[in-house]
Formats: structure tokens, sequence, C-alpha cells
């Protein structure tokens, strides 16, 4: 029983154990199933939490980074425009104005992965793997590479290095790959600046230039020149002398680079030199130090290495580029990005811009603008030249302007060069430069242009443009035949030297500042008189060229301290006799100036025109003596547009009612109707009236005359067979008489011989009232008449004019021929004058009485057709003048007031 009981007693508290214990096990597991579900509940929460934060941390690395790439893109288009950064297929050369950084490639940059993934959220994205990420990706690097290959999204950054005005670029890596990269790096570098502003060295030991030879199209002209295997060291020796001379003499202390130079002044003295070095093996020492200071201090002077295949320390300006397939490729500039190289540039790309550069150098520099040399738009016009006259004429090739400079030392100029050479050029260039420097009261302008053509008559008004240059008093245009004109421009200048020495007398002064100072109120600009082919006007061995030089030597001796300045020039100096044998004076001409093969113009030695390349000049104020040479290169003035915009500006500023500049056109007719001596003339029966006969060849537009006085000899004949030109004389003197009487004050007849000159004859008939008409049916009653007339006794009380047209074909035979000699011989002392028109001297001979007769009655002619020598017999002396005809001019003399005969032109029909 007691085990019985025992037993029992256990068995229950074992039953209550087991319901204890499986109480215990029934909460402990609803416990364990209230805890995994809040741990999941929260496990979600939790996730939720993250995705949302990776969600939104993976939107702003995306917009960030995309606007990053953007700006990035931006501000390498903005560094490498046009043809430092565009893509070979589109590619051609467009000079910038500044050095730009140049594209080798497109730079990887990171960027937010198109979709994200929880549990590998980040990955490489490898272009050439596209999509698929490398195992063993390395979460450390939360960036995938963006590769428009292979998303497209983002703009594209290219890879940049800076050359020029910068550093140098040093390659490494693939060989093949680096000589895409020293290829593109030099074509984008010469197709980004002006043709010729690079120059290419090349050193390559190993290919002797292979590696360069796309470029070859640029040896010729020397845009790139070639060093040989063992030039390296003369090579960087030559590279440092440029280094040291920029710095000392275009730096000059003033800038710290060529780039700040140029930034400053807008020129460029000196090219960029690009030596491209390929392979050069072992440096010795010297050869290490030239290539390390070339390194520190080319870029300041626009040196600039490109180096492959020889290594070198990185250090400041210096590019490394490690070539590699892919994009395995580095520079040093873009840190750890990968760089993806561009392929190099295509052949026919590089050989079509070498051969453009090649022949854009080899044609020369663009030419510089006129307005280089014109003063600020506020400065027009203020300069006095009191003591010279200073303007530039252009720049030297190291970028300082060079002045040019007329005043008692250099006084005169002589410029040279051959046809073509840009003579006429310079001395627009000049005169522009000086008109917008010294208003007209400063300066005045007497030009004259023997050459054929009309290039100073831009300076005149013309029937296009109403404008002339305020400071042209005379243009003479079309005067190769007329050497008279520039015997008269410097009879004319002496004039004014004259005027000028008398007032500097009254003063008391001895120079133009001194007279100007002292007389304050005076008008005494500076005189330039310029004279294109001056040669024309000494050529041949005459009277004019003779006289031509008196005055000139005069001018050029005396001009100098009364500010009349003498600027002479010529295709070829060297043949013109008569200046070489006055050596005296030559040597006023101190300012000279040579253009390209100019010859004899510098001293003898000077051989500086020889090699000067186009549009430049030598100029030279101490007489052509090599040390003072200067080089200039003259901008280009010639464009009508760009000339006329400058006349036109200054013409405006002149005060209105100012009279325009005498135009004298060699190859036009003078109208009567325009003669200022014409136009005087007025109605008062003249006692001494003045029969106009032409145009004289002369500064002022004055007549040709006649007087016909009351006095034995008041005759005028007019010689030569020229039928309209004679007729053009007899109606200017026929109409000038009449325009000196009233009605009834003179009687005037007129008798034509010659059918041809009948319509001349009938047209003069017309414009004078009451005037006589004879011809071969009805000549003896004038005849008869006159000499009634020319021997009465009656008084003369007003004059009476004969002309007589063909008058050696005047019928009537002997009796009218003594008639007609005694009005000739009598006539004019009653006021009876003959102006007849024979047609040749010896028919005139006859008409007086043949050979011994006198022929005084004669007072005065005009010839045409005929030579000198046969108007010996009308010419006092034993000489004969020197005329040689050429068409419409004629030779006038007139026995009362000449000493020889000059050159008249026949007013044409007005
Ligand atoms: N500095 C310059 N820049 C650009 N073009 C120029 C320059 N100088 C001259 N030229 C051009 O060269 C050509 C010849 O110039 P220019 O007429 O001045 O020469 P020239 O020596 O006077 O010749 P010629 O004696 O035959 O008249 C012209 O077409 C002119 O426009």
């Amino acid at each position: 029983m007691e085990i019985r009981a025992g037993l029992s007693h256990a068995l229950g508290a074992a039953e209550n154990a087991l319901g204890r214990a499986r109480r215990e096990e029934a909460a402990a597991s609803a416990r364990f199933d209230r805890v995994r579900a809040a741990a999941e509940t929260r496990q979600r929460k939790l996730a939720a939490a993250r995705d949302e934060r990776l969600r939104s941390v993976e939107e702003w690395h995306g917009t960030e980074l995309g606007a990053l790439a953007g700006a990035a893109a931006g501000a390498a288009d903005r560094a490498a425009p046009g043809a430092a950064g565009e893509l070979w297929h589109s590619w051609e050369a467009t000079p910038l104005p500044r050095a730009a950084e140049l594209r080798i490639g497109q730079l990887l940059l990171p960027s937010a992965p198109e979709e994200a993934e929880p549990a590998r959220p980040w990955q490489w994205n490898d272009p050439e793997k596209s999509g698929t990420a490398p195992d063993g990706a390395e979460p450390a690097r939360p960036w995938q590479w963006d590769d428009p290959e292979g998303s497209g999204a983002a703009p594209e950054v290219p890879a940049l290095v800076q050359l020029l005005d910068h550093g140098h670029v040093v390659v490494q890596g693939d060989r093949k790959l680096g000589d895409d990269v020293v290829a593109a790096l030099l074509l984008r570098a010469l197709g980004t600046s002006a043709p010729g502003s690079v120059q290419v060295i090349g050193y390559d030991p190993e290919h002797l230039g292979g590696g360069l030879a796309g470029f070859a199209a640029l040896a010729p002209p020397k845009v790139l020149t070639f060093v040989a295997p063992n030039g390296l060291s003369a090579l960087l020796d030559d590279l440092v002398g440029h280094v040291r001379r920029i710095n000392e003499t275009v730096l000059a202390g003033e800038y710290s680079s060529l780039r700040e130079l140029h930034a400053a002044t807008k020129r460029r003295p000196e090219p960029w030199r690009v030596a491209v070095l390929l392979g050069a093996g072992e440096l010795n020492r010297h050869e290490r130090t030239q290539l390390e200071r070339l390194l520190r201090t080319g870029a300041a002077c626009g040196v600039h290495l490109i180096v492959h295949g020889l290594a070198v320390d990185p250090g400041p300006g210096i590019e490394c580029v490690t070539a590699a397939p892919g994009t395995d490729a580095r520079m040093s500039s873009g840190g750890d990005l990968p760089v993806r190289l561009d392929p190099g540039p295509p052949q026919s790309v590089l050989t079509a811009t070498c051969r453009q550069i090649a022949e854009a150098v080899a044609a020369g520099p663009a030419p510089v603008a006129l307005d280089s040399l014109l003063p600020e738009p506020g400065e027009q016009w203020r300069e006095s030249s009191a003591t010279g006259l200073t303007a530039p004429l252009g720049d030297s090739p190291q970028g300082t302007r060079v002045l040019v400079t007329l005043s008692d030392y250099p006084p005169h100029a002589l410029i040279a060069g051959p046809s073509g050479t840009g003579k006429t050029n310079l001395i627009y260039a000049w005169m522009g430069a000086l008109a917008s420097r010294y208003s007209p009261a400063e300066l005045a302008f007497y030009l004259l242009d023997f050459k054929e053509g009309v290039s100073f008559a831009r300076f005149a008004p013309g029937r296009r443009d109403q404008s002339w240059l305020p400071h042209v008093r005379l243009v003479g245009v079309n005067v190769n035949t007329d050497r008279e004109f520039g015997l008269a421009l410097l009879r004319f200048l002496g004039a004014e030297l004259r005027r000028r020495a008398d007032a500097a007398k009254q003063h008391e002064v001895t120079n133009l500042a001194e007279l100007r100072a002292e007389d304050p109120d005076g008008v005494w600009p500076r005189i330039v008189a310029v004279v294109d082919e001056f040669q024309v006007l000494l050529a041949g061995r005459d009277a004019v060229t003779t006289e031509a030089v008196d005055l000139l030597e005069d001018l050029a001796r005396r001009g100098r301290s009364q500010g009349i300045h003498l600027v002479l020039a010529s295709q070829d100096i060297s043949g013109i006799e008569a200046l070489w044998g006055r050596p005296a004076l030559v040597a006023q001409f101190t300012l000279r100036i040579a253009l390209p093969r100019a010859r004899r113009v510098l001293a003898e030695q000077n051989t500086a025109a020889e090699s000067l390349p186009r549009y430049h000049a030598v100029v030279n104020s101490d007489s052509g003596a090599i040390e003072a040479n200067q080089i200039v290169r003259v901008p280009a003035a010639g464009d009508r547009e760009q000339w006329g915009a400058l006349q036109h500006r200054l013409w405006r500023r002149l005060p209105a009612g100012e009279r325009p500049p005498r135009l004298f056109d060699g190859d036009v007719q003078p109208r009567l109707a325009d003669s200022p001596d014409f136009r005087a003339l007025t109605a008062e029966d003249s006692p001494a009236p003045v029969a106009l006969l032409g145009e004289t060849i002369d500064v002022l537009s004055r007549s040709a005359r006649t007087v016909l006085r009351r006095a034995p000899g008041r005759n005028l004949a007019v010689l030569g067979t020229r039928v309209d030109e004679a007729c053009a004389v007899l109606a200017t003197a026929g109409r000038s008489l009449a325009a000196q009487y009233s009605r009834d004050g003179a009687r005037f007849s007129i008798a034509c011989f010659d059918q041809d000159a009948r319509a001349a004859a009938e047209a003069l008939h017309a414009r004078i009232p009451d005037c006589g008409w004879y011809d071969a049916s009805n000549a003896e009653w004038l005849l008869e008449d006159v000499a009634v007339e020319a021997t009465a006794a009656w008084p003369a009380d007003r004059p009476h004019f004969v002309l007589l047209y063909a008058a050696d074909a005047m019928p009537g035979g002997k009796a009218a021929g003594d008639q007609l000699r005694t009005v000739l011989r009598q006539g004019p002392e009653r006021r009876l004058h003959v102006l007849g028109w024979w047609r040749g001297a010896g028919l005139l001979r006859d008409a007086l009485g043949g050979p011994a007769s006198r022929t005084d009655p004669i007072g005065a002619w005009v010839a045409l057709d005929v030579h000198g020598s046969e108007l010996a017999p009308f010419y006092p002396g034993t000489g004969a003048p020197n005329w040689y005809p050429r068409p419409w001019r004629a030779l006038h003399f007139d026995r009362s007031v000449h000493r020889g005969a000059e050159v008249i032109i026949p007013y044409g029909a007005s």
C-alpha cells in the first residue's frame, strides 16, 4: 500500500510537472511566435526604409552626377571649341582667337547605374562588356563609369590637354596609340591657330621623321622642320636661346608670358614653337639640363614640348598621357578617371589640312586692317605738326609699333619697290595714319601720280563718291604724258617755300615751329607732296627734267625748315640718272622706305629689302644705313570701302563750304564753262581784250591767254592739221572775247574755208551775236573790207576780231594774200585782230610772204601737230621750242610775255 501510495504520489507529481512543463512550453512557443512575427514586421519596415533611403540617395546622386557631367561637358566645349574639340569625322581647321585645350579622347566620368539592385547596388560599367558587371566588383567603388556607348544618357566629356600657352605633353605607354595622340595634338594645335603661327620642330631619330610623315606638306614652307638624329643638343640649345631672347626682348619685364602680352595687346609677335621629341633614347647631362629648363620656362615664351618615348619626371605644366587601349588610358590631370583615346586623325583630314596650311603660309600673312593705324575715334585731329609729322606705318615683327616721322630730320622720303609690291598701298596707309591724327590746318597733301591709272583720284570728289580727303589740296592723275604738271607742282611748292621764307624773315624766325609760335593766327600746315612714279618726271634729257631737278633740289634743301616735305616713290630708283647725278639732292632724302626687292634705295651693303616678306617694308630714317633698319608690316589700305569709311569720317568734320581739292586728270578734257578765268570775264568793252586759248597745265586751273592790245603784232595763229583742236582753240578765243563786250562793243567776223571745220565755225557763229559769216563764196568782201579798215584814217572806235578757219585755203590768190598781209601788219594798231588757223607752220610762213619775210605780225601762236623745229621762225633766239605733238595738247607762245612756250590743253566741247 505504502509502495502503491508512494507510486501514485510520484505519478501525480510527475503529471503535475508535465502539465506545468507543457504549459510553459506552450507559453514559450506563443512568445516565440510573437517575437518572430514582430521581428518579421520590423525587418520589412527596415527594408522599406532602407529602400526608400537608397532610392533617394540614388536619385540625388543621379541628378548631381548628371549635372556635374553636363557642366564638365559644357566647360570642355568652351575650353576646346571648334577644331580643338571637334570629332574627326566633322573636323576642319578653325583658327581661334586664343589658344585652346586640345582633345585627345573621352573622359569616362562616374555615373549612377541605370537600375539599382539592392543586393549589389554599384557596379563598373565597362563599355566593352556592356551591361555585365565583372565578378568581384568592388563595393568600395560606389560608381560606374559612364560611357555613352553603353548608357547613352549623360553628355560626353572630352579628355583635354593644355599645350599652347600652357605647358608640355609627355606621352607614354602603347607606342602606336601614343603616335595617334601626338598626331592628334599636333593637328589640333595647327588647326586652331593662324597658319604659320605654330612652328613644329620634329626630332625622330628612330624613324627619321617617319613618325610625322603625315605632316610632310608643312615642310616646304618651313612650318615643320626636322632635326638630324644627332641634332637634339642643338635643337634644345636653340629653343633655350629663343626662350632667353623672348624673355629679354619681347616680354622685356613688362609681361610674364606671351599669353599675357597677347591678352593685353591683342598682338602675338612670336610663333608658338612646338618641338616633338619622338624616342630620344638616352639623354646626356647637358641635354637633360636643357630639357628640364625648357619644361620649366618654355611655355611662357610659347616653346612647348611633346615628348613620346622618353621618360620625363612629372612636374607643373606637364601633362602625362598614358596611351592604352579601351578604358585603360589615363592622363595625369584626370587623376584616376579612365580615358578612352580617340583614334588618330584620318589621313585624308591630315594631308588636306597640312596642304591648306602650307598654302596659306606660302601666300603670306593675312593683311592687317587699316584701322590698326588709326587713333581712337576721340583722338582724331589732336596732334600738332609744329615740330614734325609722326604716324605709325604698321607693326614690327616683334609686335612693336613702327613710327615714321617727317620733320627737320628726316625731312623727305624716298620709297622704292617693284611694281605690285605695295608702294601705293603704303602711301595710302601712311596718309590715312597722318590724316586721322593731324587736322587740315596742320597738314596739307599735294598728290601726283605719274602711273597710268587713277590711284589718287579717290581723294577727290568723284561721280560715285562726292567726299574728299580734307587735307588734300591737289590731286594729279593720268599725268604720265604731262610731265609739265609735275613741273607746275614743283614751281607751286617753290612759290609756297618763298612765301614761307618771307614770312619767317618778317617774324625774324628760321623755321616753321618758330613761325607758328610767332604767328599763332596764321595757317601754316606742313605740306607733304607725294609724287608716285616720279621717275617719269625726270625721264628724258630735256628742259623739263633739268628744271624739275633744279626745283627738287631747292625744295629738298630749303623745304625742311619751312615744313615742306617731299615723298617720292618709284618702281626702281636705281635707273633714274637725273637723280644719281645730283648726290646732294639724294642726300636730302634721309627717310628711305624699301619694299620687298627694292634696289638701291638703302645703303649699298644693306640687303634687308631682298628678304622681306610680302606686305612688309624696311623703314630707315638714316639714309639707308643698316643699323637704322626697321621692318614693318604694312596694313592693307587699298580697300575702297575701308578707305571710304575713314575719308567720310574725316570729311564730315569739315566746316560747310570748304572747297574740294583741285583734281587734274590728264585724260579729261577741261570745259571752258568751268574755267574760273572765263567765268570772271565781264562785258566792259575792254581796251585790252583777253583771248583765252585753253587750260594751262598748272596747279591752279588757270586759262592760257593772249592779250589783244592795240599794238603791232597782236594777232593769233593756230597751227596744225588737227581740225577739232584748232576749232576748240578758236572757239575758246572767240567766246572769251565776246564775253568782254556788250552787243555793239566789238565786231566779230568768222570766215571758214574748210568743210570739216564748218560745223564748229557755225556753232561759234551762233554763239556770238551779230557775228559776220563768210566762206569761200564771199571772202573777198571781208578781205576788201578789213584791208580798208586796217589802213583807214578814221578813228578805230571799236575792235574787230576776224576769225579765219583754214586761212591757208582762202581763195582770191595773190590779191587776197596781199590784203591779208596788210591786215596782219597794220590791223592790230587799229584794233583789228586776226585769229587765224593755218594748217601748217610753212603755210603761215607763205601767208606772211615766204621764207625771208618777217614773222612779227604773229605775236602769239598755238601749235598743234607741228614739230618744234618748224616753229623756230616764230620763236625768239636761234633755237626752236622743245615740242613733240601729242593728242589734245598744244604749245602756246606769246612773244609779248613769254620767255618760253607753255603747254596747254584745249577746252573740250562744253
Ligand atoms: N599691306 C598690304 N596688305 C594687303 N594687300 C596689299 C598690301 N600692300 C599691297 N597689297 C595689295 O597688293 C596689290 C599691289 O599693291 P600696290 O598697288 O600698292 O602696289 P604698287 O607697288 O603700287 O604697284 P604698282 O606700282 O604696279 O601700282 C594691290 O592689290 C594691293 O591691294
